[in-house]
């Protein structure tokens, strides 16, 4: 029994095997976070929209039964004013495998710490899956978008986001600071009464889980290459320990070849016998590169800060991160999101893209095996955009662009399906 979440009269749960394929009912029932911010603006166009590709995709046999669970500001209103991430909507989440969330806010410096990275730690949603394409007609900074076609495996469990940090002057900084110098003999800390400490771990396993699903992508969608993304050569046992266990992987679990002596490694794709090229790219020339030669670059395997700043700063180059979808994922529990955040300055307006979040709906659909609806709304938005029905984000870059609200952007994506 939930104490705010109130279970739909119809539907059933969708339930996991022991291969973690999904056995999916009829009438799934799927658990949402509204988010905070844009979050009220984007949600209920997602949900019309889904609604209407299942619909029409279906003809009335499939349907999905939303549930809301409750997170952020909005879960401090109902459980309490100190109550951001209630216990019974990570159950939820675990015990429903399939939901969808809107952006939570996180405030800088201090205050309370993500609740998106602590809804990926909790549940251990180890991969945060982020696919970046080109969709016809989106405005674009690059000449030519289309070659944008990648897709970032971005590990979500370790790294700086772990959360280990002392701020500047407490004790506990000062008594690591201490540990650090008189017992590993750091004399490297240039300022060590005023520094605050961050700790980032990165473990061989959180990075083999990570990169195995990686491969496994590129196997299972005939890619040509997986890129392994680190700063090794600064950070050479975090970063440079997820490289050199990224190519172990490949070696060890997919029978890679060296390639005149590597690190670069063939990977022979089981399913068609094509090679995948399995690479590497420091971080700050990844991110030239991926502007100068993107049609080079496939499978993206990456640390958790970097992969952050990576699935931005690609989703630019396609349109911005108003468009940009993504998903969490652990081998049996999945939770959709967008990449963008809570846009606070546009909240409640009905004004931004609800495509990011109509997006990863479509993903989460597929990953149902519900594709004739994620067909659907992928057919349909398409259209939108190449009849120049878009939201401010895009209007302000296009020209004769006839600018529509964010609703009206999700009943002109429902008419053209
Ligand atoms: N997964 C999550 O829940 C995430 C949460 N956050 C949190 O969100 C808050 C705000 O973060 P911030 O860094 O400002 O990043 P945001 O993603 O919220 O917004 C940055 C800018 O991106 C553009 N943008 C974002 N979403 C859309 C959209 N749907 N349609 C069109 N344009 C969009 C806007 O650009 P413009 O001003 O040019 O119009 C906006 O000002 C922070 O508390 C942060 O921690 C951040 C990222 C992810
Ligand atoms: O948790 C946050 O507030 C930000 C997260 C983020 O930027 C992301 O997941 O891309
Ligand atoms: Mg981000």
């Amino acid at each position: 029994m939930y104490q705010h979440i109130k279970a739909p009269a119809e539907g059933q749960k969708i339930t996991v095997n022991a291969d973690f394929s999904l056995n999916v009912p009829e009438q799934p029932i799927i658990p949402y976070i509204e988010g905070d911010g844009i979050g009220i603006d984007v949600g209920p166009v997602m949900l019309k929209v889904v609604d209407a590709a299942v619909a029409k995709a279906y003809g009335g046999r499939r349907k999905i039964s939303w549930m809301e669970i409750f997170a952020g500001e909005k879960a401090t209103r109902l459980y309490g004013h100190d109550v951001w991430l209630p216990e019974e909507t990570l159950q939820a989440v675990r015990d429903y495998v399939v939901s969808i969330k809107g952006p939570l806010t996180t405030p800088v410096s201090g205050g309370i710490r993500s609740l998106n990275v602590a809804l990926r730690q909790q549940l251990d949603l180890y991969v945060c899956l982020r696919p970046v394409r080109w969709f016809a007609g989106v405005p674009s900074p690059l000449k030519e978008p289309h070659k944008t076609d990648m897709v970032i495996f971005r590990e979500n469990s370790e790294d700086i986001y772990a959360g280990i940090e002392f701020e500047a002057g407490s004790a506990n900084a000062q008594k690591l600071i201490r540990f650090l110098q008189d017992e590993l003999g750091s004399t490297k800390i240039r300022f060590p009464d005023t520094s605050a400490i961050g700790i980032k771990p990165v473990s061989r396993e959180g990075t083999t889980r990570l990169v195995r699903k990686a491969i496994q992508y590129a196997i299972d969608n005939d890619k040509p290459s997986v890129t392994i993304v680190h700063k090794g050569n600064i950070m050479k046992f975090t970063e440079g320990g997820f490289r050199d266990w990224a190519y172990d992987v490949a070696q060890q679990e997919f029978g890679g070849e060296l390639i005149d002596g590597g690190p670069w490694c063939r990977v022979k794709n089981p399913k068609t016998g094509r090679d995948i090229l399995v690479k590497d790219s420091i971080a700050d020339a990844f991110l030239q590169q991926i502007l100068l030669r993107p049609a080079e670059y496939s499978v993206i395997a990456t640390l958790n800060l970097n992969g952050d700043y990576v699935s931005d700063a690609l989703a630019a180059q396609v349109g911005g991160i108003g468009i940009a979808p993504g998903a969490n994922m652990s081998d049996s529990v999945a939770m959709f999101e967008a990449t963008h955040g809570t846009a606070p300055k546009y909240a409640g307006k009905d004004v931004v893209n609800p495509g990011s979040l109509i997006l990863s709906a479509e993903m989460m659909l597929r990953h149902m095996g519900w594709t004739e609806a994620a067909g659907l709304i992928i057919a349909a938005m398409e259209k939108a955009i190449a009849a120049k029905c878009v939201t401010y984000d895009f209007a302000r870059l296009m020209e004769d662009a006839r600018q529509v609200s964010c609703s009206r952007f999700g009943e002109v994506v429902i008419e053209n399906m």
